[in-house]
C-alpha cells in the first residue's frame, strides 16, 4: 500500500514493521512527524483528505503551545530555568499517531498496544469517544485509565525520566482491545529539538545528586530508540550509567 511504513520508516498507515516474525499488536495506525515541518514526509499529510489535513494541522498547533506550557510547568518543578527548557523544547521535534483499535471477539486473546513506555518527553494522548482500554501500570498492577470528558491524558515518556535525572518515571502503559467496541484515540509526542542532547538537565546534577543517565544526540536517540521493538524502557536501561 502506498501509505504503508516500511522497514526502518514507521511512519505511515498501517502496522510499524519492527521485524520479521514480531508479533503484531491488534490496531490500524497512522503515524508521521509532525514538525519541524521539514522532517514531514511528502507522501503522507499532503495527500490526506483536505478537511482532515486542516483540522490535524490546527490541532498540532495548539498541542505544541500546551506541551510548552507543561513543559514549562514540569521545569518550574524540577527548578530548571525557563530558558533552558524553551531552548531544548521550544520549536522540537513532534510526531502524532492516530489508532484505531477494531472490536476483537476474544479481546484477552490480543492485545491493541503491548506493553511500553513512551520515547517522547511527553505525550497528550486524546481518547476520542470515551471508550476505555488505556491501562498504566502502579506498583506492579494495571490500572484502567479512566476516560475524563473533555481532558487529554498527560503521559511522562523516557526523555522526561532522563532530563529529571529520574525524578519522574515513564509509566509502563498498554492498551487492551473491547469485544464490542472500536477504540479511537490520537497520541501526540514531543520530544525535543533534533541539535539537542538527550541527558540529565546539567543544573541537577552535582556532587550529592549525580547524572543517573549518560547523554546522546537527538539524533543518536531517536535512531537507536526507533531501531528497537516498541518496549519497556529498553533505551532508557541502556543509559543508566548504574544499572540499577
Ligand atoms: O491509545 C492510547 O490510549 C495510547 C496509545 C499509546 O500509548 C501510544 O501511542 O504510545
Ligand atoms: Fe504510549
Amino acid at each position: 500500500m502506498k501509505f504503508a511504513p516500511q522497514l526502518g520508516n514507521s511512519q505511515g498507515y498501517g502496522q510499524a514493521i519492527v521485524g520479521e516474525g514480531v508479533n503484531s499488536d491488534h490496531v490500524e495506525r497512522f503515524y508521521m512527524n509532525s514538525y519541524p515541518i521539514n522532517t514531514r514526509q511528502p507522501h503522507l499529510l499532503p495527500k490526506l483528505p483536505p478537511s482532515l489535513r486542516e483540522s490535524l494541522e490546527a490541532y498540532l498547533e495548539e498541542l505544541e503551545k500546551l506541551a510548552i506550557s507543561l513543559l514549562g510547568c514540569l521545569a518550574k518543578t524540577l527548578k530548571i530555568d525557563r530558558e533552558v527548557m524553551l531552548k531544548m523544547y521550544e520549536k522540537g521535534m513532534q510526531s502524532v499517531r492516530m489508532n484505531y483499535y477494531p472490536p476483537y471477539s476474544k479481546p484477552e486473546l490480543v492485545t491493541g498496544l503491548g506493553t511500553h513506555s513512551d520515547g517522547s518527553a511527553i505525550t497528550i494522548v486524546h481518547q476520542v469517544d470515551g471508550v476505555d482500554g488505556l491501562q498504566v501500570k502502579q506498583d506492579g498492577v494495571w490500572i484502567p485509565v479512566e476516560f475524563i470528558p473533555n481532558a487529554f491524558v498527560v503521559n511522562i515518556g523516557d526523555i522526561l525520566e532522563i532530563w529529571s535525572n529520574g525524578v519522574y518515571k515513564s509509566p509502563e502503559h498498554k492498551v487492551t482491545v473491547n469485544e464490542h467496541t472500536r477504540r479511537i484515540s490520537i497520541g501526540v509526542f514531543f520530544m525535543p529539538k533534533q541539535e539537542a542532547e538527550i541527558g540529565p538537565a546539567h543544573s541537577l546534577i552535582n556532587s550529592t545528586n549525580p547524572a543517573l543517565f549518560t547523554s546522546v544526540t537527538m539524533d543518536k536517540y531517536l535512531k537507536e530508540f526507533f531501531s528497537r521493538k516498541l518496549a519497556v524502557k529498553t533505551y532508557l536501561d541502556h543509559m543508566k550509567i548504574n544499572k540499577f
